[in-house]
């Protein structure tokens, strides 16, 4: 068993020497933009004719790779491809599985830097971000290994005269591995290697606007020394292929992370017994939010105001875990306006790629149009306060945006809107700041900042969600020590970098010998 599990540290970009670094990862990155990426099936790398063009949010001139899109008959091959892999892969010792996963995070922390630039350009990722993106997927895969080895050892049972009894964790056979394109390297390393590491083989769909930093995993996957057919990596259309995949008879289970709405199509359609299906399909469904930062009467506001300027605006607001609601009691609620405004207003947009940028692009023209809409929307909801226009046409960015009154009903303190906007909303009581953050379908995170024991406790037991953090921000959960995932309509608060996670990835077997 390797040493104690401990998370990679951050980069430090402070640091000239570390910016350096990264300048020359970017330029490493930039000479092999625009690069061909095939499917690979059980090894076999497969040009389609049909391709689409992935590219960089912040210059969308820029092409980050031109990636094959499979079809209905290349998600028929990829499948039973994963079948016939699994008989082999089901075989292999729990321990060596582990290997594979210390290799490959091996192989990764070697080449970090390389990979956070793929994410600068592909998913629009400030340093920061893009170092804490890739040190997660770090994180995951050595806790996984960890996780499948302490699993694999003998299991506490109760002891009976004449019985030998011991209970074994198998795996479950083909996933689908569907992953979100806002963290494109973490969640989908972590759900691909959790599946992966308990016996099970996959077929990896990537997101449509992050296909290229998922074909660098797949390939350092096989670098590592994965065989083939374990992992396939199958780009193509979520709507075409997605529902192929689910639906199919050999699909054991799904693991999906992204949007409410895909996540319960998903979880219908895999309710639904196929024609030769031979068990009930198993769904891991990690979905959106819609999360809030209380800020009780007495705290101290500008850790209230660093709290939710970090949670609203890191990664433009791009994570389920954003804070898109600020629940202020109201005998703080004008100072801590005012202090987060101000912080909002010095942060920088721009390149992702420059030092010192804080806000980068949102992700596509999609949730461009989007956001724009939702900030509409937010004026006849509210009091804009800052922001609310856009920035380089160039790229899709928008600037932080601050809305303030608005009522707990309304739509822009409802819906998820993934992006940099928060909504200011005035709390005449504790009680009520509780009650209003308690008032979405959602519940995956939440935080409290308070100097009040007792209210810090009453939240402890009411505020319902599956992360919850007091005197902090909502967002950055760290792997092992904080398992993420959310209540409600947030999913099915699977808890990854937990050590429940990899439960979900397997079978209990017991056997139990008379002697
Ligand atoms: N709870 C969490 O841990 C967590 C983490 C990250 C993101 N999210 C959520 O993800 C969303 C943003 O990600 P997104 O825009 O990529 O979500 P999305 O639902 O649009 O897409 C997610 C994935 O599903 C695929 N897909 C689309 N249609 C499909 C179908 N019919 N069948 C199967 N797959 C299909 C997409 O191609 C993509 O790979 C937000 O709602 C965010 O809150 C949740
Ligand atoms: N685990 C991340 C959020 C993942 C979803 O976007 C966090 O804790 O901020």
């Amino acid at each position: 068993m390797k040493a104690e599990f401990k998370n990679e540290p951050f980069t430090d970009f402070n640091d000239a020497g570390n910016n350096l670094e990264y300048d020359a990862a970017l330029q490493r990155v930039a000479a092999e933009l625009g690069g061909d990426y095939p499917l690979v099936i059980g090894g076999e790398r497969i040009q389609t004719n049909r391709k689409f063009q992935s590219v960089n949010p912040a210059a969308k001139e820029q092409v980050v790779g031109i990636v094959s899109q499979a079809d209905a008959s290349l998600a028929e091959k990829a499948i039973s491809t994963a079948a016939t892999a699994f008989e082999s892969w089901k075989l292999t010792e729990p321990g060596e599985r582990a290997r594979y996963l210390y290799k490959a995070a091996a192989l990764v922390r070697r080449r970090k830097h390389e990979f956070s630039a793929w994410l600068t350009y592909e998913a629009g990722k400030t340093r920061a971000e893009a170092d804490a993106d890739t040190a997660e997927a770090i994180d995951f895969m050595e806790f996984y290994a960890r996780e499948m080895q302490r699993l694999a050892e003998p299991q506490p049972l109760t002891r009976i005269d004449g019985e030998d009894n011991e209970l074994y964790y198998i795996p479950l056979g083909v996933g689908i591995v569907i992953p979100p394109w806002n963290f494109p390297l973490a969640i989908l390393a972590g759900m691909t290697t959790a599946a992966l590491v308990a016996g099970n083989t996959v077929v990896l769909k990537p997101a449509s606007t992050t296909p290229v930093i998922a074909a660098k995993f797949a390939e350092l996957l096989r670098e590592a020394g994965i065989p083939d057919g374990v992992v396939n990596y199958l780009p193509g259309p979520g709507g075409e292929i997605g529902d192929y995949l689910v639906d199919h008879p050999l699909t054991r289970f799904i693991c999906f992370t992204g949007s409410r709405d895909v996540g319960l199509r998903i979880n219908e359609r895999a309710a639904k017994t196929a024609p030769g299906q031979k068990w009930i399909k198993r769904v891991i469904a990690e979905m959106g939010g819609k999360d809030s930062i209380v800020v009780d009467s007495d705290c101290d506001t500008d850790l209230a105001a660093e709290a939710i300027v970090a949670s609203a605006f890191g990664f433009s607001g791009q994570k389920c875990s954003a804070c898109s609601r600020a629940i202020v009691h109201e005998d703080v609620y004008d100072e801590v306006l005012a202090k987060v405004t101000e912080r909002a207003n010095k942060l920088v947009m721009g390149s992702p790629a420059a030092a010192g940028t804080n806000v980068g692009p949102v992700i596509d023209e999609k949730a461009y149009r989007s956001i724009r809409h939702y900030v509409q929307i937010g004026k006849r909801e509210g009091r804009l306060v800052l922001g609310g226009g856009t920035g380089d046409p160039g790229g899709y960015y928008i600037e932080p945006t601050i809305f303030a009154d608005v009522g707990p009903e309304a739509r822009i303190a409802q819906e998820e809107i993934f992006g940099p906007v928060v909504a200011f909303m005035k709390a005449k009581s504790f009680d009520e700041a509780l009650e209003w953050a308690n008032n979405t379908d959602y519940g995956l995170t939440g935080a409290v900042i308070s100097r009040n024991r007792a209210h810090l406790e009453r939240a402890r037991r009411e505020f319902f969600a599956g992360n919850l953090y007091f005197n902090r921000k909502c967002t950055g959960a760290l792997v092992g020590a904080h398992p993420f995932g959310g209540f409600n309509m947030s999913g099915t608060d699977s808890k990854a970098g937990g050590r429940d996670y990899l439960l979900l990835f397997t079978q209990a077997k017991l056997v139990s010998e008379k002697m």
